[in-house]
Parts: structure tokens; C-alpha cells; sequence
């Protein structure tokens, strides 16, 4: 797969495309359904599969510089692309000028002009161009005079929940991973470095890695859960905790993970920590002592789920 980061840097005036338009943060079930239609569509015609999506949210120009907290890093994103077969990705800054295009002139002189688009693939809600006013009916109004074909594909839903980004967020945030790991179609996960804590689960016969956060991706709420975590290209099943470790008092949010069997230094590695499932909140613990016990039951806990899974 080609990424492409700039306008500037396109040509594909001998070649007709087939284009897929969004955001995909998250890569779900929904933007996979209408990826593998493009891909799919694209072979038929012999075309390329070109994805349109911009890497800063287009909220991030409205609402102070801030984008909604994200899901999946870039590097996942194009990597989930990468894998569902697309031919080009266009990685573009999403600027004043793109903000400031009428929609009728974004798929003229965008999409027609500069992509050559022979096949439009775009959800039921897609949106684009000034204040969002273009939709599925301009993209249909206009296919006939600039001869493109169009598909929209119909919302994907899960027991009558339409899937969505937003929704993926709210469910990540609220606890229910199992839910979004259900509509994302694979784990939630978090990467970062991990980092110094202040030493205190080594004390307690658990060591912790912690991971440096970045305040642009979505957290899950504080808890504890079992986790799967990628080091070296290879998996332990661990137990993370989401949280502020109220038992020493109130600190900033941080994660951390303990990796079953294994206690090797490993501080400035990059891992990456997949959450399956929610076992329970944090807790404010009275002693030492008692926070001690619950965290050999959530070792436990954790060797149970995993229990007959063949790393
Ligand atoms: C599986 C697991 C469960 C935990 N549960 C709690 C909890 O319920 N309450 C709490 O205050 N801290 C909890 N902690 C966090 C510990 O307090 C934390 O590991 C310890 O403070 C070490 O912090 P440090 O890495 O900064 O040294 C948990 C940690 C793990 C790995
Ligand atoms: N559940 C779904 N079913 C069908 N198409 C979808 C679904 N979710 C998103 N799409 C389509 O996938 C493309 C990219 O979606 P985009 O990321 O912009 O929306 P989203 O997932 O609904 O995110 P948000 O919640 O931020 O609006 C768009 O064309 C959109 O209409």
C-alpha cells in the first residue's frame, strides 16, 4: 500500500479510482464491511482502491485544536488498511482550505480532477465538504454528469446498534470493552513506552509496567482487566489496572500491566496491551495487606479466562 500525504503529490490522470471517504478511526466492523466492498469492487474494474481520510480529525479545526480522543494510533490504522488490501492511502491535513471547499467543488476538482474517481463507496451518513453539507444525495446528484458510480453502503449494526466511532469511545469509556472489542472486531489495545512508577508493585510482589500515556487516545475507565501484552513480538497474558491506585492515595491516571511469568527489566521498550475483558472497578483498599490478596486473585483471574489458549 502507497501513503500519500500530500494533494500535491497525486497523479493518477491515466488511471480511473475507486475511493472510500472518512475519518476510520478504529478501523470497525463498519468501515471493514465498506473497505472490502471497495477492494472488492476495485479488482472487478482493475482500478486502484485509493482511501480518502485525513490525519487530524476534521472536528480538530472547530473545537480548539482537539479532535475526539482517538482509538487506534496512525500507525495501526494504516497498518488495518494495509492488510484489507488498499492500494493508496491519501494521509492528508485536514486544513482551512479543505475546510473551506463547498462540497459540490470538493468532488470536482478533489475527487474527479486530481483522483480521476470512477467509484465513489461511502456509508449511509457520510458527510463532507463546508459545514458538512454535502452527503450520499449530492455524491448520487452528480454521478451521472461527472459519470462515476456510486455505493452506499447500509448501516452495520450489531443487535440493532449502529457502529460508529463515537459509539466505539463511549463504550471504551465506559467500562465495556468486551462490547467495543465486539463492534471493533479485534481487542482494544494501547501501545507506549514503558516508564519508571514509583516502585511501590515490585513492594508488593507484583511488578507493574507502566505505560507513558498520551492525552489523545481514548482510555478505558479505571478498573482491572486481563490483558494480553506484545513485547518483542511475543505475547504474555497479563492483568492491567486502569487507575488512580487510591490505596496510596489520589495520583494521576495510569496504566499499568503485570505479565504472568515473566520479570525481566523492560523499561524503555514499547509494548503494546490488548484489553479482553473488565473484571472489576479499582478499589480504595484499607491495607496493604488487602490489596495484595485481590491482586493474587486477579492474577488468578486471569490465568482462569486465558486457561486452554495456545499462545
Ligand atoms: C492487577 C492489578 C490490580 C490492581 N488493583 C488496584 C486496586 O484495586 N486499588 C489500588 O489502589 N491499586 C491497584 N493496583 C495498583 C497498585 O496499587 C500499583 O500496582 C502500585 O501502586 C504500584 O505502582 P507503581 O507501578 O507506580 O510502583 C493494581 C495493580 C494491578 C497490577
Ligand atoms: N456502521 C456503519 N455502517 C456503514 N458504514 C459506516 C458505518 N460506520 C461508518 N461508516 C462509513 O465509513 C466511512 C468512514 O466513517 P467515519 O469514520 O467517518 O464515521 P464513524 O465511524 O461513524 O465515526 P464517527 O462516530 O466519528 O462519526 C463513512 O463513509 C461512514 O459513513
Amino acid at each position: 500500500m502507497k501513503i500519500i500525504t500530500s494533494l500535491d503529490n497525486v497523479d493518477f490522470q491515466s488511471n480511473a479510482t475507486g475511493i472510500a471517504l472518512g475519518n476510520f478511526d478504529g478501523i470497525h466492523m463498519g468501515h471493514k464491511t465498506l473497505i472490502i466492498k471497495l477492494v472488492e469492487i476495485c479488482k472487478k474494474h482493475n482500478i486502484p482502491s485509493v482511501i480518502y481520510t485525513f490525519r487530524n480529525h476534521p472536528k480538530s479545526l472547530t473545537s480548539n485544536n482537539r479532535g475526539p480522543l482517538k482509538i487506534a494510533s496512525d500507525r495501526q490504522k494504516l497498518q488495518l488498511l494495509r492488510e484489507l488490501g488498499v492500494d493508496y492511502t491519501l494521509f492528508i491535513e485536514f486544513d482551512e482550505k479543505q475546510r473551506m471547499l463547498a462540497p459540490e467543488k470538493f468532488i470536482e476538482e478533489i475527487l474527479i480532477r486530481r483522483l480521476n474517481m470512477q467509484h465513489a463507496v461511502v456509508g449511509y451518513d457520510y458527510r463532507f465538504g463546508y459545514k458538512a453539507k454535502g452527503d450520499i444525495h449530492l455524491l448520487e446528484h452528480m454521478k451521472d454528469q461527472h459519470d462515476y458510480q456510486l455505493q452506499v453502503i447500509q448501516p452495520v449494526a450489531i443487535e440493532n446498534e449502529i457502529i460508529s466511532s463515537t459509539v466505539i469511545r463511549q463504550l471504551i469509556q465506559g467500562g465495556q470493552i468486551s462490547k467495543a472489542n465486539l463492534y471493533l472486531g479485534k481487542p482494544f489495545s494501547i501501545t507506549g513506552t514503558v516508564i519508571h512508577g514509583r516502585g511501590m508493585g515490585k513492594q508488593l510482589g507484583f511488578p507493574t509496567a507502566n505505560i507513558e500515556l498520551d492525552d489523545s487516545f481514548v482510555l478505558p475507565s479505571p478498573g482491572v482487566y486481563y490483558t494480553k501484552t506484545i513485547l518483542d513480538q511475543k505475547i504474555y497474558y497479563s492483568a492491567t489496572n486502569v487507575g488512580h491506585n487510591p490505596t496510596f492515595g489520589e495520583h494521576p491516571i495510569s496504566i499499568e500491566t503485570h505479565l504472568v511469568d515473566f520479570d525481566d527489566m523492560i523499561y524503555g521498550k514499547k509494548i503494546e496491551v490488548l484489553f479482553l475483558y473488565r473484571a472489576r472497578r479499582e478499589i480504595r483498599f484499607s491495607s496493604k495487606v488487602e490489596l495484595i490478596g485481590q491482586m493474587a486473585r486477579d492474577l488468578e483471574g486471569t490465568r482462569e479466562y486465558f486457561f486452554g489458549e495456545i499462545l
